[in-house]
């Protein structure tokens, strides 16, 4: 009702007067939607009372009409009520209009009820005959289950029973009166829709709240949403042939439905399974409001409810089977994905498997026919994982451990982002050529007072800035052949070589060493001829015994540069620097600054106070304080940077030899730096690069039976144990290889450990647990460690000069092996005869034919060159006469201890001396 109470018509009343009074008393006028509206006359019949006064004379409080549901058992006409005695002519007009609008909405109810009805007959006589015979039955279980349909709802003519009689008079359009009459018969009760929730109240049952719900709606909303399948039925015409597909939908939802004991399909008969499942939704829709106006709920009731449930197994099974006859078969198999599949050198099953994406057991299957079982655990090799692979159609990638360590960086910088840089010049020579004297004088410091011995065992590395501020980095290599190693490393880092020769010494070993490390390294060299202010010196002479080693100076007609210098009085420097600017110069040497640094460890230690120190020549790119970098088989963060002079620098030029603290260990000499990402890489690559170092160490294993021979030939060697201890790296790998090379067949130099820095307690532990002496260079124990060797009584043994250090091992092992016996024979006798001695067994008859045969000396007894026997004289005669010796040419008889009858005609007998000499290695 549109209208407010105060528009309310009041009977009986003076009307207050105003623009919206267009309604007379006795005339109510009914809108409804859409504009429409109807005016209805209302008759007042006076109620004739039979009952006593008092009863009538009570007004009884006036239930509220939408509150007070009428209790009649019909769903469609709820019964009329008694008019209160008291009512005034006001609220008898109010409640006789909502009574009469109760009654035109249950009949419009009716009506539409009536009409879906007849509809969806028509769409079910329209539905396959499979569908029909599953409805049918679905309906036989229904009615059997349902209870007896609820009697015909009263027709409109059963109101004059009411006191009030409502005559609808239609204005504009009048769907009730006409729909009422159009409508005589009852709506079929067996088939009661879901849609059209018919109460059928069962004795226990509350009186249906339904209608009065109805009534308290707007008529017009519900109406659309409730009824919207009336349009259905029309769907099925244009379908010329409804094919069973329809049969699933109402099958499917007949299953949905019969837990709420409507069995009955869903109305429309939707001819496209599209279509069924909305029309599944109204139904569940209606049992929801119907369980809202009063049904109850059950937990099977809540447990239908959930959309989970109501799809079936047996309707998954016909939704397939729908699906197969719409596809005409079963669906097509997947196109296969083809991965690139990464295969480690081993693998488990699993987990390959799932690097596939394909089932673990397939593989174990496929593997089964290969002819290797195997669980999903076990680890394959690379090979097996790649039939595996091929097998199931995929592309193998095969990775390994190594890919973990960091690639070459090979990508060239382009020419806008090179920028010059600095020379690196290495001094070579040989020793006491006045290498460090030379650099000594470039640098214009001292250095040759520091070192022990006064001989470089350092390599060195520095920095000068010349007059126009250009700059050149040097490299000090030492001489000595234990350094080897340490010079080819100066070549390979290096741009330039200076060779040092000292002019009064000429060409020596190591200057032609040098020489061919730089020939090898495909270096330009610059020959300086030092200690030219020498009496004796002889640069022309140097010149021509360098063309035997094939290296031509330009005053012979060559190319290689040279100069005549002297460190000492400090002559011929400039001129050795413009031949370095000139090579420099012709090289073109230039580098990227802005980019990742590497760089190349010339030489590393284990500074007491700041942990590990490298250093390091720059080649690319800047180092800067904070940088992460792998080096060799360790890693780290820049902490700290100091140049040559000892400053601490924030960052590192290509060119720039610079000390580099913050490594996690000390790493070798040659090693290369490179700066990565991040901490975690750095830690995994040394990781993974200390494994490998781990791997080569541990497993020297003989491979053939000829190397396993030889190993166990080498085992007849004595062992020499030792321990090293050296301030730097270079100086350890020298002093490691100097000590092989002193071992010989008889006796092998064996180096427990190695290591920079001082001797600690484990290096002691480690040396006393085979008595192997200690060797200390240029470094000392700590109080701990020289206690526990006191106590252990372990050798320590220091040095720092190399050349003692190696004789004093060399002295060392000798008197390991002890002295040598050096053989000499003083006689040779021929065994003429032999008789019988008696007691002593047999005497031989000898003619001495060299040197003299004495009792005194060792004897043995040859036959063909082969010793039958080795002891001694027991008695030697001549003419029954004991004598000491019997000289050569002369007969005598001799008998031997330990009774030895064995001795024949032809025998030789030999006395000799054994001599006892001191062994040199
Ligand atoms: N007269 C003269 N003596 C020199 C000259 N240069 C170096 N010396 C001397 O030669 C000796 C060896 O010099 P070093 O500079 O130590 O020689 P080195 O080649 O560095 O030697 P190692 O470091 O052992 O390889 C020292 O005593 C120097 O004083 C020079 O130009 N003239």
């Amino acid at each position: 009702m549109s209208e407010t109470d105060n528009d309310k018509p009041k009977l009986g009343m003076r009307q207050p007067l105003g623009l919206k009074r267009t309604v007379e008393t006795g005339k109510v006028k009914q809108s409804f939607s859409h504009g429409r509206s109807n005016t209805v006359v209302v008759e007042v019949k006076r109620r004739r009372v039979l009952g006593p006064q008092g009863a009538t004379a009570e007004p009884t409080p006036a239930p509220a009409p939408a509150a007070a549901p009428a209790p009649a058992p019909q769903p469609s006409a709820p019964a009329p009520r008694p008019a209160p005695a008291g009512e005034t002519a006001q609220e008898r007009q109010t409640r006789l209009l909502r009574e009469a609008e109760e009654q035109r909405m249950h009949a419009l109810e009716d009506a539409r009820r009536r009409e879906e009805t007849e509809k969806q007959r028509a769409a079910e006589a329209a539905a396959e005959q499979a569908a029909r015979r599953a409805e049918e039955k679905a309906r036989a279980e229904a009615e059997a289950a349902a209870p007896p349909p609820p009697p015909p709802p009263a027709p409109p003519e059963a109101a004059p029973a009411e006191p009030v009689a409502v005559k609808s008079a239609p204005v504009e359009a009048a769907p009730v009166a006409k729909a009422a009459p159009a409508t005589p018969e009852p709506a079929p009760a067996p088939a009661p829709v879901a849609q059209t929730p018919a109460p059928a109240p069962t004795p226990a049952a509350p009186p249906p709240p339904p209608p009065v719900l109805e009534l308290g709606r707007d008529p017009s909303m519900p109406a659309p949403r409730r009824f919207s399948p009336v349009a259905r039925p029309e769907i099925p015409k244009p379908q010329p042939k409804p094919e069973p597909k329809p049969a699933a939908a109402p099958a499917a939802a007949s299953g949905t439905a019969s837990g709420a004991g409507a069995p009955r399909p869903l109305p429309g008969g939707s001819a496209t399974p599209r279509n069924a499942a909305p029309a599944a939704r109204p139904q569940q829709r209606d049992r929801k409001s119907e369980e809202r106006r009063g049904g109850k709920l059950t937990v099977n009731r809540a447990l239908n409810e959930d959309g989970a449930r109501a799809r079936s197994l047996a309707a998954l099974k016909r939704a397939r089977e729908k699906e197969k006859r719409h596809y005409g078969g079963p669906r097509e198999p997947q196109v296969k994905q083809v991965r690139d599949v990464q295969v480690p050198e081993a693998i488990t099953v699993q987990e390959l498997a799932n690097r596939m994406a394909e089932k673990g057991s397939d593989l174990v299957k496929t593997l089964f026919k290969m002819g290797s079982p195997v669980t999903m655990t076990q680890t394959i090799d690379q090979d097996t994982a790649e039939l595996l692979v091929t097998e199931f159609g995929h592309n193998i990638v095969r990775v390994s451990d190594s890919d973990i360590d960091l690639a070459l960086d090979t990508t060239e910088d382009t020419e806008d982002q090179l920028q010059p840089r600095p020379p690196v010049v290495t001094i070579m020579g040989h020793v006491d050529h006045g290498k460090t004297s030379l650099l000594d004088a470039l640098r214009g410091t001292d250095v040759v007072r520091g070192e022990a011995g006064g001989i470089t065992q350092h390599i060195g590395a520095y920095q000068v800035t010349l007059k126009d501020k250009s700059k050149i980095t040097f490299l000090d290599t030492p001489g000595h052949e234990a350094f080897t190693a340490m010079r080819a490393r100066g070549a390979d880092v290096t741009d330039i070589v200076v060779l040092v020769v000292a002019a009064d010494d000429g060409l020596m070993p190591q200057t032609i060493e040098a020489i061919n490390h730089t020939r090898a390294a495909g270096k330009p060299m610059i020959v300086a001829i030092n200690k030219i202010d020498k009496p004796d010196a002889n640069a022309q002479r140097v010149r021509e015994r360098l063309l035997s080693e094939d290296v031509q100076v330009e005053s012979m007609g060559g190319e290689t540069q040279d100069v005549e210098v002297s460190a000492l009085k400090k002559t011929g420097l400039d001129e050795l620097i413009e031949k370095i600017q000139l090579q420099a110069e012709l090289m073109e040497l230039r580098a990227n600054p802005d980019r990742d640094a590497e760089g190349i460890v010339v030489e590393a230690k284990l500074d007491k106070g700041r942990g590990p120190v490298a250093t390091v020549l720059v080649t690319r790119g800047t180092l800067k304080v904070g940088d992460v970098f792998v080096v060799g088989a360790e890693s780290g963060k820049v902490r700290a940077i100091v140049d040559d002079k000892g400053r601490p620098l924030k960052s590192a030029s290509p060119s720039m030899p610079v000390e580099v603290l913050g490594i996690s260990g000390t790493p070798s000499a040659g090693d290369q730096l490179q700066v990565v990402e991040n901490e975690a890489r750095a830690r995994e690559v040394a990781e993974y690069r200390q494994g490998v170092l781990t791997h080569k160490r541990t497993t020297a294993a003989p491979a053939s039976l000829e190397s396993m021979f030889s190993a166990l030939a080498a085992n007849k060697a004595i062992e020499y144990p030792l321990v090293v201890k050296a301030d730097t790296q270079g100086t350890v790998e020298a002093i490691v290889a100097a000590i092989n090379k002193i071992s010989t067949d008889d006796i092998k130099a064996r180096i427990l450990h190695s290591g920079v820095g001082g001797i600690t307690e484990s290096d002691v532990n480690v040396a006393a647990a085979s008595g192997a002496p200690i060797i200390g260079f240029n470094v000392r124990p700590n109080a701990n460690a020289r206690q526990i060797a006191e106590r252990h009584k372990v050798a320590l043994k220091y040095y720092d000069v190399i050349y003692d250090l190696i004789d004093e091992i060399r002295a060392g092992m000798a008197g390991e092996l002890g002295p040598e016996a050096f053989e000499t024979v003083v006689g040779r006798a021929e065994i003429r005869e032999v008789f019988s001695a008696g007691k002593h067994g047999k005497a031989a008859g000898l003619l001495v034919v060299e040197g003299v045969i004495r009792k005194a000396l060792k004897a043995r007894i040859t036959r063909n060159d082969v010793i039958i026997y080795q002891g001694e004289i027991a008695s030697l005669r001549r003419f029954k006469d004991d004598v000491a010796e019997v000289r050569a040419g002369l007969e005598c008889g001799v008998t031997f201890s330990q009774n030895f009858t064995d001795i024949r005609g032809g025998d030789y007998l030999e006395t000799y001396e054994v001599e006892l000499r001191e062994r040199t290695l």
